[in-house]
């Protein structure tokens, strides 16, 4: 699908198939497309990222908290959503050792009990090792670098799933 397809696209159609580039965060999608034509995919992402960006504190704590957490409560449900459940996989989280699998609830309550909000890191762009690594360390940090670290985790993830549904032929979800 190409960004004149994009553009051409009605609102609803928008919403249903870029409604989750933010993961459970369809207000996002919804508010740029009053935004359109868009040059560009990169035009696209940055409208996201613009609107991500003018939010309060309290808006940006409020996406982090959308995120399901790493192979936590809603992998094992199987409740998260496709693009969730692709991403854990596809970095190994659906086949954690016992030892990794408590060892990742720990960390991932330690780090919920600190912040207020999870850990979020782009699964796409690592492995369960580095995710391990990184929520351990990130732990340690102070809450106003880990609300912009999350959020630039936020914004991997939507580019990755934009450029899925994009630059792909992906099939539409109409
Ligand atoms: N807490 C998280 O980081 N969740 C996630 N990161 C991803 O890349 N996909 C997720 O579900």
């Amino acid at each position: 699908m190409d960004i004149n397809l994009v553009n051409a696209l009605p609102y609803e159609d928008f919403v249903n198939i870029f409604g989750n580039v933010v993961e459970k965060c369809p207000i996002i999608t919804a508010s740029v497309w009053s935004k359109r034509p868009f040059v560009s995919l990169p035009a696209l992402e940055a409208a996201i990222s613009e609107f991500i960006d003018s939010l309060p504190e309290s808006g940006k704590e409020g996406i982090l908290r959308c995120h399901p957490d790493l192979a936590g409560r809603d992998l094992q449900r199987g409740t998260l959503t496709l693009e969730s459940r692709e991403e854990q996989a596809r970095a190994g989280l659906d086949s954690l050792n016992s030892a990794e699998a408590s060892r990742m609830t720990r960390l991932n309550e330690e780090y919920k009990e600190r912040f207020g909000f999870p850990f979020v890191i782009c699964a796409r762009m690592n492995d369960k090792a580095n995710i391990l690594r990184q929520l351990s360390e990130r732990c340690q940090n102070e809450r106003a670098v880990e609300r912009a670290r999350g959020i630039e985790e936020v914004k991997k993830i939507c580019r990755l799933r934009l450029q899925g549904l994009v630059l792909t032929d992906a099939p539409n979800k109409l």
